[in-house]
């Protein structure tokens, strides 16, 4: 298996912008976000498990995400019982993909890497970061989303900072340029030291 590269980031701070970039200098991401779409679109492998625990969020056309979003908000303790019926169905995508892939370096994108402890499945963590006034800015900009949903999800994630402390690398996502270059710069220093490896083993 190549390199695992962790990609995380608070909900707001430019994760997957970031991970769009990383695809772009050629590397395989996975989409932890992306999984669960599939799961819950109809015929998806979540959307009965849903429909037992939140019967008003599944139509025809699987979950409803907006209205899973609301039943959350009004009871929150929710939260564990459907991630206990998601998260094993999105570990086994994942698995599948790092079966699948065979690129030097491979990027998983999750959200709550560190809160699952899929950090400890990477070689190393990057993670994507903000000032909290832009990430607040850039939630409240989102259709549908409001501060109280916005809150909601950001109090069952990591603070940004000790996110930063634990990242072996942080991509600025201020500015596109800024953090296009951040991307640049990890994959040549990733890459360096597979060189060096490789290098050391012959
Ligand atoms: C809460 C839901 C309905 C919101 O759906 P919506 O389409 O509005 O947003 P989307 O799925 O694109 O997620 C956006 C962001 O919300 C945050 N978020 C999502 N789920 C969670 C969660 N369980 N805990 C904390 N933050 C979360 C992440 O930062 C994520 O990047 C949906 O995310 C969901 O069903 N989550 C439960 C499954 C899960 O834990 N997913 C996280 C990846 S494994
Ligand atoms: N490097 C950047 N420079 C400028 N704007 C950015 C950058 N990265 C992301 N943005 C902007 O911030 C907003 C959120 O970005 P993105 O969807 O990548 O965040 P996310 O962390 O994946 O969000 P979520 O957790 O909600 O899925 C978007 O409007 C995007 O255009």
């Amino acid at each position: 298996m190549g390199f695992v590269l962790g990609l995380t980031g608070s909900i707001g701070m430019g994760k997957s912008t970031t991970a769009a970039m990383f695809r772009d200098e050629g590397l395989a991401v996975w989409d932890a976000d992306a999984a669960v779409h599939s799961l819950y679109a109809r015929g998806g492998a979540a959307v009965s498990g849903v429909a037992r625990l939140v019967p008003m969020a599944v139509t025809e056309a699987g979950v409803d995400r907006p209205a899973l979003r609301l039943a959350l908000e009004a009871d929150p303790s929710l939260f564990p019982r459907l991630e206990a019926i998601v998260h094993p169905l999105v570990a086994d995508d994942r698995d599948h993909f790092l079966a699948r892939e065979d690129g030097d370096i491979v990027v998983l994108d999750v959200p709550l890497l560190y809160e699952r402890g899929i950090d400890t499945e990477c070689d190393a963590v990057v993670v994507a970061s903000a000032s909290p006034e832009t990430q607040m800015a850039r939630l409240l900009a989102r259709p549908g989303l409001d501060r109280a949903g916005a809150e909601l999800l950001l109090s069952r994630q990591m603070p940004d900072r000790d996110k930063r402390a634990r990242a072996r690398w942080i991509v600025p996502t201020e500015t596109l340029e800024g953090a296009r270059a951040a991307v640049r710069q990890i994959v040549s220093e990733i890459r360096g030291s597979l060189g060096a490896h490789n290098r050391r083993d012959r």
